[in-house]
């Protein structure tokens, strides 16, 4: 059997995948992942409901070769490898340069690299998984799957920030992320619900990282991330968008250094900084603290407002599928935001939202709402074999 290895590098787990190579595509035989915010690392697998959690006794250092085979040998302890033909990475940032996959080698390798700057929390981890399979496994071919290609449709004006054109001219623009959960959600929306699909679509992508995406037809027409992962909405630990005379303020007035303030921004914002409690969802909704209370009021005001923001970049608006971690799994943060967008005619079904159903608006209402999960690994598996071909086949 012929199989494939996925590696989604978020800013604070590696998600893994171990696909079958089957006629109809990859079809998925296990998940891990490596969980970064643990000591010690842990990696959890699961298929279906059998879930196994291993301490991990690599330490996590600038080579992740130890790490990387202990993991495999985890999992192949507990699931047929297979012959692996090749690895698939999400890579968070392909700058202008990529608009679909591609494989890696010296030189789109050197590429990725390049943008490190452009997305700090994302890019060196997937560059050190990419370097660590070429030492351990150095006849596999790997290819990279970006999130920022999917947003390559915006139109120029969405791009631009009002900055002098230089600026603009090298490559300070709005990117966009989370590209590969749009791609899922926009092919899942259009087998679910094929009438919404054609339609004006908001996705919000809800996890640790979070983004909204503007769609018509399946083709992103804007997003609230902007030329980094710090844009848009207030996420777990970062900050969303905010007026850049605070940091002004904060490397003028207050005398941070610069790798103070992007800590800030980045760890130290959004859910955990307005809380002072928890970056997760689960704790702050579970808590009767006000500053708890407040941290999820303004995480749904501003998710409403960015909604009601790329329903005007869209002409309108059809429909909004909530996906990703706290998208999927918590009724309270979609309520809150379906609430305050009643105006435009949103009408939620509690008892539909309170399950977690994949329809959750009334049959009357105007837009219409989903719940679909998202799956950012089937995409890199699907791409990777799109361009490997018959070499991975
Ligand atoms: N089963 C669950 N029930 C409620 N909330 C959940 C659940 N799973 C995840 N979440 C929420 O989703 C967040 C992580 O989202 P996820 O999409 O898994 O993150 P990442 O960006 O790391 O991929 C958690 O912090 C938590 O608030
Ligand atoms: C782009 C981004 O923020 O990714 P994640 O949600 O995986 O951190
Ligand atoms: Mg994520």
């Amino acid at each position: 059997m012929k199989t494939l290895l996925t590696f989604n590098a978020g800013s604070s787990t590696v998600k893994i995948g171990l696909f079958a190579l089957r006629a109809g595509g990859p079809d998925r035989i296990a998940r891990g992942v490596i969980d970064f915010r643990h000591d010690p690392l842990t990696l959890r697998v699961s298929e279906g409901e059998r879930r196994i959690e291993t301490a991990l006794e690599a330490r996590p250092d600038e080579d992740l070769s130890g790490i990387l085979s202990e993991t495999l040998a985890v999992l192949g302890r507990h699931f047929d490898l297979g012959d692996v033909a090749a690895a698939g990475h999400r890579v968070v940032h392909g700058g202008d340069r990529f608009d679909g996959p591609v494989p890696l080698d010296a030189d789109t390798i050197a590429a990725v690299d390049a943008l490190t700057a452009l997305a700090p929390l994302h890019q060196p981890q997937s560059l050190r998984l990419i370097r660590a399979i070429a030492g351990l496994l150095p006849d596999l071919p790997q290819t990279a799957s970006f999130d920022t290609a999917f947003h390559r449709t915006n139109d120029a004006l969405v791009r631009r920030f009002a900055i002098p054109r230089a600026l603009h001219d090298r490559g300070i623009k709005r990117y966009g992320f989370h590209g590969l959960s749009y791609r899922f959600i926009a092919s899942e929306l259009a087998r679910v619900a094929p009438e919404a699909a054609s339609g004006r679509v908001v996705v919000a992508h809800l996890g640790s990282g979070a983004s909204l995406c503007g769609m018509l037809g399946g083709i992103s027409r804007d997003t609230s991330m902007g030329f980094s992962t710090l844009d848009g909405i207030p996420m777990a630990t970062r900050c969303g968008a905010l007026d850049p005379g605070v940091l002004l303020h904060l490397l003028r007035r207050e005398g941070r250094m610069p790798t103070e303030v992007e800590d800030l921004l980045y760890h130290e914002s959004g859910l955990l900084g307005v809380s002072g409690i928890s970056a997760d969802s689960r704790d702050l909704l579970a808590s009767d603290a006000p500053e708890a209370r407040e941290a999820i009021d303004l995480f749904t005001f501003r998710i409403a407002g960015e909604i009601a923001r790329l329903a005007a970049t869209l002409g309108g608006l059809d429909a909004v599928v909530f996906t990703a971690g706290v998208g999927e799994n918590q009724p309270a943060v979609r309520a809150a935001v379906c609430k305050r967008l009643g105006w435009l005619g949103l009408d939620l079904d509690p008892a539909a939202n309170a399950a977690n159903t994949t329809r959750i608006g009334t049959p009357a209402s105007r837009i219409a709402a989903f719940v679909i999960a998202t799956d950012e690994e089937q995409v890199i598996a699907e791409e990777t074999i799109s361009i490997l071909g018959d070499t991975a086949g």
